[in-house]
């Protein structure tokens, strides 16, 4: 059996997985600092909140724009989030071949983004979560392999 592959913070193994890695993403005909940037600013259909979560200087203060409840949440984000960040983690590794590479290097090792403190992208700290962002990355690794099978 492959060994179960945890990330989570950027510093650590395999920190490039997580969207807080600094790796730019270009979508929508805009440059994105990082996927997570990307992800939080879909959380609104107002393209000037959109753009300043777009320029928020880190991952994590647009993290914080986008959890931020004075703002109105898209209504349908519940339904969308998922592809939402889908197109986000897709463009990621197709942008950067050097992530693509290390996903695939990780050949059929169950990816795992390991944390307490979100139980649907991530593992819920016991394993009780969702890991929907681990999922993600493993679909989007049966992409890449299928692509660039000799
Ligand atoms: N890696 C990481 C986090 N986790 C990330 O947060 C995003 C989900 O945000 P939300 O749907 O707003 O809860 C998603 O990219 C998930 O991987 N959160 C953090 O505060 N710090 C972090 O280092």
């Amino acid at each position: 059996m492959t060994p179960l592959l945890r990330f989570y913070s950027v510093q650590d193994a395999y920190g490039e997985f997580s969207n807080f890695a600094p790796y730019p993403v270009f979508l929508d005909k805009k440059r994105w600092p990082t996927s997570e940037h990307y992800f939080q600013a879909q959380k609104f259909l107002d393209p000037k909140v959109q753009e300043r979560v777009r320029c928020a200087s880190t991952p994590l203060l647009a993290a914080r724009l986008g959890r931020d409840r004075r703002q109105k949440l898209r209504a349908d984000w519940e339904s969308v989030k998922v592809s939402v960040m889908r197109r986000a983690v897709e463009a990621k590794f197709r942008q950067h071949d050097d992530l693509a590479k290390l996903l695939l290097s990780t050949a059929d090792a169950p990816l795992i983004e390991h944390t307490d403190t979100d139980s649907f992208w991530g593992d819920g700290g016991d394993g009780s979560g969702k890991n929907m962002l681990g999922r993600i990355l493993m679909d989007v690794r049966t992409i890449l392999q299928t692509e660039r099978r000799p």
